[in-house]
Parts: structure tokens; C-alpha cells; sequence
């Protein structure tokens, strides 16, 4: 199957999450929500407002007449789908390929239930060789990127990327994360820091993962 078919069939899968009535739910970011996204008019019934973790997601979600909230509006949401650059074999992830990080952040912490939709070359044994994403201010960009280097990374500043949250990127290379909860809580320390792309405290609760021939596996 290409690329685009595992995506649609994990997004597919994930269908099988909206299970009630009046959900409020989360809706992430990237080319594997975009799929979920489209097939979303199924469950419709189901949804009575969603919570987006980005403008791009905020408008193909208007584009098929979903009522998009603000998270301050609603509680706390039953259900957050998005996917991932890396996924570990205990659910734990690299996320902010797209630079949507930080919301996607909040809205896992605030959802009691996270499915993440992933297909199989985004599985690794141990994080980091997808480049870590960190949101930054601005003027903390150089001092992050320093305080990167003496953890043993390789930042690269994304250039003309600027986040939602009007703020810059760099990407860490070269990474081995062996204790995926430590280095996020010691990037988080650095001052300057907004979000660092290891989603490890607040991992995802279950993993659907598109294999090559199709078929969904559930970790
Ligand atoms: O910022 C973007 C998000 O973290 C995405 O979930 C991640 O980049 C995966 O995107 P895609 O489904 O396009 O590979």
C-alpha cells in the first residue's frame, strides 16, 4: 500500500474511538489527521464540538462544517487523536514534525484519552532520530541552541518557520534518547524553552500502527 492508503486506513481505524454521544474532542495535526479529518463527516453524530491543535486543522475542519472551540471553552476533552514523527514500543513520542507542538501539548494533557495514528516506519526502538522539535521565544534561540549542544544535540534553526504561538523552532539532530521522561523535563528547564517535542510524561494511551500490507495493529 502507498504512503497516503496507511495513512487513510489508520485514520479509519480510529473512527472506532468516537463511541458516544456529545464528544468533545481533540483533533491534531499533519498529514494523518488530515485523512481522520476528511472521514470525520461519518461520526459527526457524535461530535458536538472539537478542539484543534492548529490553524491549518482549524480550517479543514470548518471546511466540513465542524464547530471548532476554543480549549477555554470547553472542560476537559474525552478524546485527543493525532499523529507522530517517532513512536516508541511504550507509546512515548517525537512529535512537532509540522511545528504544532505546543498546542498539541495542552490538548494531550487536557484529554483523558490519547490514540495516537501513526504507520509503521514512524516505530523505533529508542527516540531520536527524527530531529526533536522545540517551540522557543525568539530571543532565547541561540541560548537554547547552546544549552542543546552541551546535551550532546545538533540544533538546526527552521528557518522562515514561525509556530501558531508566534515563536521559532530549532530541531535537535543527533539525539539518542535513552530516558525519554528525564530529557523532557530537563529541556523544560531551560529558560526560553516553550514545548520540547518528547511526549513522554503524557504519552499516548494507545497507539494504532498502519502496517505495510494495511492492517492496523493496536499497542
Ligand atoms: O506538529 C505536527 C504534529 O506533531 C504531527 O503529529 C506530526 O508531525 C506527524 O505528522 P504526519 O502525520 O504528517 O507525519
Amino acid at each position: 500500500m502507498n504512503p497516503e492508503q496507511l495513512k487513510q486506513n489508520v485514520a479509519q481505524a480510529a473512527l472506532a474511538y468516537f463511541n458516544d454521544y456529545d464528544m468533545v474532542v481533540g483533533i491534531g495535526t499533519g498529514s494523518t489527521v488530515n485523512q481522520l479529518i476528511d472521514l470525520l463527516p461519518q461520526v459527526k453524530n457524535r461530535i458536538e464540538a472539537v478542539v484543534s491543535s492548529s490553524e491549518e486543522s482549524t480550517q479543514r475542519l470548518e471546511s466540513h462544517g465542524f464547530n471548532v472551540k476554543e480549549l477555554n471553552q470547553t472542560g476537559d476533552l474525552s478524546l485527543y487523536i493525532d499523529g507522530a514523527d517517532e513512536c516508541d514500543a511504550h507509546n512515548r513520542l517525537i512529535k512537532g514534525g509540522g511545528g504544532a507542538l505546543t498546542r498539541e501539548k495542552i490538548i494531550a494533557a487536557a484529554s483523558k484519552q490519547f490514540i495516537c495514528i501513526v504507520d509503521a516506519s514512524k516505530q523505533v526502538d529508542v527516540l531520536g532520530k527524527f530531529p526533536l522539535p522545540i517551540e522557543v521565544l525568539p530571543m532565547a534561540r541561540s541560548f537554547v541552541a547552546r544549552q542543546m549542544v552541551k546535551l550532546g544535540g545538533q540544533p538546526i534553526y527552521r528557518e522562515g518557520f514561525i509556530t501558531d504561538n508566534g515563536n521559532q523552532i530549532i530541531d535537535i539532530h543527533n539525539l539518542k534518547i535513552l530516558d525519554p521522561v528525564e530529557l523532557e523535563n530537563t529541556i523544560n528547564q531551560i529558560p526560553g524553552v516553550v514545548t520540547n517535542g518528547l511526549f513522554a510524561q503524557r504519552k499516548a494511551d494507545v497507539t494504532l500502527i498502519a502496517q505495510r500490507d494495511g492492517s492496523i495493529v493496536k499497542q
